[in-house]
């Protein structure tokens, strides 16, 4: 089925009209054969990015939802080894990309480049690593480049105009721009500050930007899309779904209820 990568899907849904909707997963949550089915659904209910999360033992900018996530992820014995085994067979029946999702450690044990080519070897585009600042990106940039994965980069409401535009210049893929201060977790309404953010985001560049943090309903990405993101991403809202259901089975079908609703709320 071979996938385009991520700028590629963006450039392909402008001209389409269309916003991307991104579902944020944590692999092995509940276990590593569900993430599979889980990959498949999400794909043929029309996400079209999908971040896939390695889970981590101190994922700090998580809030209890993914945390929660990570912590059976990891109970269930998930390491990295056996995410890219499963990515290996699962990527190429995909139509839609995938962009991993990593703290930083994971990549600095392995090392740069050891660490990119096993994942370019999956068939995964993207990457996003939301503890590393700016500074220390030019390795993994350089690296990730060296391999054709594309590095996302990351602004917040508290990020100063001067680095943000910086963050944008470099960014790979799209911009994440992270809605709200604190931790990942759906909230009741998406913060209004994201309507001038995007807007100084769109300013300083053409690069796509997707919109994450707290975005858990039909309304909230309807409203988001509505303020022109390119992008939203929904994480918390579908691994509860995923995760916290009474089987597996059941899950999986809560989650294709989810992902129409929250796709039929785009254009
Ligand atoms: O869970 P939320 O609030 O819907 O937010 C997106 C999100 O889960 C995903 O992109 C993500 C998971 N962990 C993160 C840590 C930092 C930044 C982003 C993330």
């Amino acid at each position: 089925m071979d996938a385009v990568g991520l700028s590629a899907t963006f450039t392909r849904l402008k001209k389409e009209g269309k916003v991307a909707f991104i579902p944020y997963i944590t692999a092995g949550d509940p276990d590593l054969s569900t993430t599979a089915e889980a990959l498949k659904l999400l794909d043929s209910c029309g996400s079209d990015i999908i971040e896939l999360g390695i889970p981590y033992s101190d994922p700090l900018a998580d809030g209890p939802v993914i945390q929660a996530a990570a912590t059976r992820s990891l109970a269930k014995g998930t390491n990295f080894n056996v995410i890219i085994d499963m990515l290996k067979e699962v990527v190429p029946q995909l139509s839609c990309p995938i962009a991993l999702f990593t703290y930083y450690n994971p990549i600095l044990k392995r090392g740069t480049e050891k660490f990119m080519s096993t994942i370019r070897d999956t068939g995964v585009h993207g990457l996003v690593v939301p503890d590393v600042p700016l500074e220390e990106t030019e390795t993994l940039r350089t690296e990730a480049k060296k391999h054709g994965i594309e590095l996302v980069l990351l602004t917040t409401p508290t990020t100063p105009p001067d680095r943000m535009k910086a963050i944008v210049d470099v960014a790979e893929g799209f911009v994440y721009l992270v809605s709200s201060v604190g931790v990942t977790g759906a909230r009741a309404s998406v913060s209004g500050s994201v309507q001038s953010l995007l807007q100084e985001i769109k300013e300083a560049t053409t690069k796509p930007v997707a919109v994450g943090f707290g975005i858990s309903k039909p309304e909230h990405v309807k409203q988001v899309a509505g303020w022109g993101a390119d992008g939203v991403i929904v994480g918390s809202a579908i691994v509860k779904v995923l995760g916290e259901a009474k089987s597996p089975q059941e899950g999986l079908k809560e989650l294709e209820v989810l992902t129409r609703s929250l796709k039929a709320a785009l254009p």
